[in-house]
């Protein structure tokens, strides 16, 4: 390009502001993929880019943009991946009338809410296609359509002709509260997609309002979201011009496209940010030759720029520490106060010896559990509602609904209850008034008595009970329920009165189960688990747990990191170190993806790993519970080439 300035240390970036106000003011504008690594700072080139357009900063053809969105009464939109990167992004903009900040969920909703006909329409049209899917790959089985596949057939079909009931539709993820017109997150989004790509009014309105669209961590955006976006932005000048923001080796989620680079279409603009402004020189070293790796059963491509720390950021710490992946959850424990012992010295901090010095992260949401002592209560909850028993990134997990009396209401009244079971009874009081158990007293005064004599008893029973140290879920909501005390969601009361054994559990990957029977173990797992797991996973939903999950930290960063990776509790076969770090062989299904190029185990691993490395300010640990420890150290210290002499160690 003629006239272009090649910017060194650390202004290496200080052109991508203005190449991207300049894409966006073209005429017409431009669409851009902007490749925005890990610390690189794209919340602030968003910022920047946004004051240019808004005029804000004084700029020229950034002005003469804002004058034409000011006149037709038009905005930007901006859409970021959590409720706390909306409310970071609106901070920093100030009061500003030309830009819109919200979640992709509010920004979907406020375009589709309201066109009830037209959301049943794409509601039935998705399960529809779904139902097709699923009759598709139950014929293809070997042994034909099973039982259990009918009964799922079934369960869509009837799903279907509950939506064409509906009249209205609200956006709340509760349909016991709000029965069958409640919509839940992922239906909003699969709702607005087949809108705007089979509605030309929904498109219409969309570019009336926003001409500009920007979306924050695009490589986690739902696929079928940013493929309508992407499409009504193709030719260039049809009116809607996207700006993704992302960086593909930070992928989390599977809602996002697998390689996202790849299908940016030619004519749109790449800017790229080149630095690392979060992280000292070794962290940012091994992120990129972690990324860089070229390893057996990896099929992503390592595509994207290596990241370049601050000049000022000349050191840093890593080490890997290797154990036995068979030592006992508590041993584990122990050794891992010991590792961080081992980086206080190595780092020269004593934030290691300090509890909340640094942050320890997990891979995978069950060892959170195992670790945090609470796997009993978590597993039933995913059996329960697979996709609310986890905390998200976005934060808006409370947990399955339908449990709400042990997530909330009973939390609020084990409030009340001291150490002996004793109940302060001002307090409990007041809970329950808050809560509209006082609303329904008999108005008779002796009935009046016997009822609230009744609701006391059964509020004393619970005190007694959730004290001891053996009490199961079930012993402590029994003389709660039995009182009624709390309105209880009517799927619980079903399933506590239900005297039935759980169904068995499916043999993995031989037999599937009907969402009614996964419930069903969900449940009775629920009312066996131990009473005090409970308070241990509210704190972990809330995000209050010591260890957090990539999940909960996506777009975090933090000054020490340990993290802690088990394949013995990751709870899945997505997700394998001891693959990663060569110390199990692939398996069959691996050797499968790598031929048909699909992503493997390595792919996921390795993007798990890279992400929660990047956290890191100062000094990062990573801990792996390996099954072949020697295996894993030969790997890491011979074939890596991610570590220096002396940076792995054994842990004895
Ligand atoms: N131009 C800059 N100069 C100095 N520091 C910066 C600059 N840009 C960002 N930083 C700092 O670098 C850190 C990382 O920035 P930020 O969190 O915005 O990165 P990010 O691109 O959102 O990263 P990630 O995708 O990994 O979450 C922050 O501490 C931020 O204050």
């Amino acid at each position: 390009m003629k006239g272009t300035v090649v910017l060194e240390g650390n202004d290496r970036d200080a052109g991508v502001v203005e190449e991207i106000c300049a894409y966006l003011t073209e005429h017409p504008p431009r669409s851009f993929f902007l490749f925005a690594g890990a610390g690189s700072g794209k919340t602030r080139t968003l910022v920047e880019v946004l004051r240019r357009l808004t005029s804000v900063v004084p700029h020229e053809s950034g002005g003469k943009l804002a004058h034409r969105l000011r006149l037709y009464g038009r905005s930007i939109r901006v859409v970021t991946y959590t409720k706390n990167a909306v409310a970071v992004i609106s901070g920093r903009l100030g009061i500003n009338d030309l830009v819109a900040v919200s979640t992709i969920h509010s920004f979907c909703w406020e375009l589709i809410g309201g066109f009830n006909d037209d959301i049943r329409a794409a509601l039935i049209a998705v399960k529809t296609a779904k139902l097709e899917d699923k009759r598709v790959e139950a014929a293809k089985k070997a042994k034909g359509i099973s039982k259990t596949d009918l009964r799922n057939f079934a369960e869509i079909e009837a799903e279907i002709e509950a939506l064409k009931a509906v009249p209205t539709f609200i956006y709340h993820p509760d349909k016991d509260t709000y029965g069958d017109g409640a919509l839940e997150h992922g239906q909003v989004l699969d709702a607005t997609a087949w809108m705007l790509l089979h509605r030309p009014t929904l498109r219409t309105i969309l570019h009336d309002r926003h001409p500009i669209i920007l979306i924050d961590e695009s490589q986690d955006t739902m696929k079928s979201v940013l493929d309508a976006l992407m499409k009504l932005a193709e030719p260039r000048g049809s009116g809607l011009t996207l700006g993704l923001l992302g960086d593909h080796r930070q992928r989390i989620y599977m809602d996002g496209h697998s390689d996202l680079p790849g299908l940016v279409p030619d004519g749109w603009a790449k800017p790229e940010l080149k630095m690392n402004h979060r992280s000292q020189q070794r962290i940012v070293q091994l992120i990129n030759s972690i990324w860089a790796a070229k390893l057996a059963g990896r099929t992503q491509p390592a595509s994207g720029v290596e990241q370049h720390p601050r000049t000022e950021k000349t050191g840093g710490t890593v080490r890997l520490f290797i154990g036995r992946a068979s030592l006992s959850t508590p041993e584990k424990r122990q050794k891992e106060a010991w590792v961080a012992s081992q980086m206080q010295q190595a780092a020269n901090s004593d934030a290691w010896a300090t509890p909340g010095g640094f942050q320890s992260l997990a891979l995978e949401h069950k060892l959170v559990a195992a670790r945090g002592d609470f796997l009993n209560v978590y597993t039933a909850m995913t059996l329960i509602d697979p996709n609310a028993a986890a905390p998200s990134g976005r934060g808006e997990n409370t947990g399955p609904s339908a449990a709400r009396l042990v997530l909330h209401d009973l939390a609020q009244l084990a409030a009340c209850v001291a150490a002996d079971g004793s109940v302060n009874e001002f307090a409990a009081t007041e809970v329950l008034r808050r809560a509209g158990c006082l609303e329904q007293l008999p108005a008779d005064a002796d009935q009046r008595i016997a009822r609230t004599e009744e609701m006391h008893d059964a509020v004393v029973a619970f005190g007694v009970t959730c004290v001891k140290p053996d009490a199961t879920v079930a012993d402590v909501v029994a003389p709660i329920i039995k009182a009624q005390v709390f309105k209880v969601d009517a799927r619980l009361l079903q399933q506590f009165a239900d005297p039935t054994p759980p169904p068995a559990a499916p043999i993995p990957r031989k037999e599937t189960e009907t969402d009614d029977a996964r419930r069903r173990r969900g449940w009775c797992a629920l009312f066996k688990a131990p009473w005090t797991e409970l308070e241990r996973y509210r704190r972990y939903l809330a995000g209050q747990s010591e260890l957090a999950t990539h999940q909960v930290v996506k777009g975090s960063e933090f000054t020490h990191v340990m993290v802690v990776m088990d394949d013995d509790q990751s709870g899945g076969h997505q997700i394998s170190y001891d693959k990663l770090f060569g110390a199990t062989e692939l398996g069959e299904r691996d050797l499968d993806n790598i031929q048909a190029g699909k992503e493997t185990t390595i792919d996921r691993s390795l993007r798990l790993l890279y992400v929660t490395c990047s956290r890191a300010r100062e000094s990062l640990a990573l801990v792996l519970w390996a099954e072949n420890p020697t295996e894993a150290l030969r790997f890491a210290r011979q074939e890596s080439g991610w570590f220096a002499e002396g940076e792995v160690l054994e842990i004895p």
